[in-house]
């Protein structure tokens, strides 16, 4: 039976660049009394699953792939995980998925075009893109799939305005409008919204994606390219290369490669000392800023009950005690750094030695 467009489950894909500021929205969205209920898939570059850890209320709901490799399985892994969810009982008022900081959008937002299921019950609402006012006008010189990112928003919140002066955030706003002057831009602070701007918006207009990506619909075989990534794929990573083909050509997603960034992670279940953790992680990220995109972490402080988070973004740092650690809950400290050309054996070395 056909479905008409209304009964189908919108969904927003939430998009930005590294440390934007989309996990700070998503909770905000999670967190209004909206009486919604919405299905979170979120996808992360990375080794080691943190992103998931970090979304406030995380249970079952959230699906986290966990694939280590941003290009290659996402839109597989994204077919697999949605149709999961649409044959749970209950249903969806929204889903939203939340999208690596790396992620070129448009083999996401091509997934809900391409699969005929997830065709029929879902439909894309919008693509969201944070935009960060102080690292953006840097990231569009070297990072194509920033540009893409503002590229293909539907909405943009132009996130962290407290970090930029006017003038630089008029500068930014300019640079914005010159890659796309239609979406819906507003200004923020921790990505604070009314959520009425975010959701339902109806406003994917696949006419002009096609304008910006004309061989978007396209199928084809390609999609072989996973080793040009290297770091990206570990030994697990769980490939499905039967999935519906996917084009690299045409999504700039080499450029992940070419400028080599890569992410390494750590983790170790002894207790670590604060004192010696502190230091290291100001000294390293003052040192390796430049080249460190992304750092993030839950850790566990010897004789500290609480679970320590921290996020970086270049040489920004920024932590907080989260919550008590659970009775049967491993203890365990993991670290995420994501840059370019990042000393694996030197970071690894300076985490390990942070051990009380
Ligand atoms: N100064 C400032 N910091 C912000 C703002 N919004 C978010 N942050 C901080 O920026 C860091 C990154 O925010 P996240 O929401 O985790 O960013 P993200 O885009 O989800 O990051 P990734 O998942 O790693 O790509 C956190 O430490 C936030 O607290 C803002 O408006 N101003």
């Amino acid at each position: 039976m056909a479905e008409t467009q209304a009964e189908k489950i919108p969904v927003t894909v939430l998009t930005g660049y590294l440390g934007a500021g989309k996990t700070t929205l998503l909770n905000r969205i999670l967190s209004q009394p909206h009486g919604k209920k919405f299905a979170v898939i979120v996808n992360e570059f990375g080794e080691i699953g943190i992103d998931n850890d970090l979304v406030v209320g995380a249970d079952e709901e959230v699906f986290e792939m966990n694939n280590g490799c941003i290009c290659c399985t996402v839109r597989g892994d994204l077919i697999r995980i949605i149709d999961g969810l649409l044959r749970r009982k209950g249903g969806f008022d929204g889903i939203i998925v939340e999208t690596t900081g790396l992620a070129d959008p448009a083999p996401v937002a091509q997934t809900f075009f391409v699969d005929e299921e997830v065709q029929a019950k879902t439909k894309l609402d919008a693509v969201v893109t944070v935009a960060d006012a102080k690292w953006l006008s840097d990231r569009l010189k070297d990072a194509p799939e920033a540009k893409n990112q503002v590229a293909f928003a539907d909405v943009i919140l132009l996130n962290k305005t407290d970090l930029v002066t006017g003038a630089e955030l008029d500068a930014v706003e300019a640079r914005i409008r010159g890659i796309n002057p239609y979406a819906k831009l507003y200004r923020t602070q921790k990505s604070e919204i009314d959520i009425a701007k975010v959701l339902n918006q109806g406003a994917f207009d696949l006419e002009r994606v096609l304008e910006l990506e004309p061989a978007f619909l396209e199928e084809d075989e390609h999609h072989h390219h996973h080793h040009e990534h290297g770091e990206a794929c570990g030994p697990d990573c769980g490939h499905d290369h039967h999935d519906h083909g996917h084009d690299h050509h045409h999504h700039g997603l080499k450029a992940v490669h070419d400028e080599e960034i890569q992410s390494v992670s750590f983790s170790t279940d002894k207790p670590l000392d604060p004192d010696k953790f502190f230091p290291w992680v100001q000294n390293i990220v003052q040192v390796e800023g430049p080249n460190i995109l992304r750092s993030k972490g839950i850790l566990s402080f010897k004789d500290d009950p609480d679970r320590f988070v921290f996020q970086g973004v270049h040489m920004i740092l920024d932590g907080d005690h989260q919550r008590p650690w659970k009775d049967d809950e491993k203890r365990l400290s993991r670290i995420v750094f994501i840059g370019r050309q990042l000393k694996r054996d030197l970071l690894e070395e300076g985490f390990l030695a942070c051990v009380a």
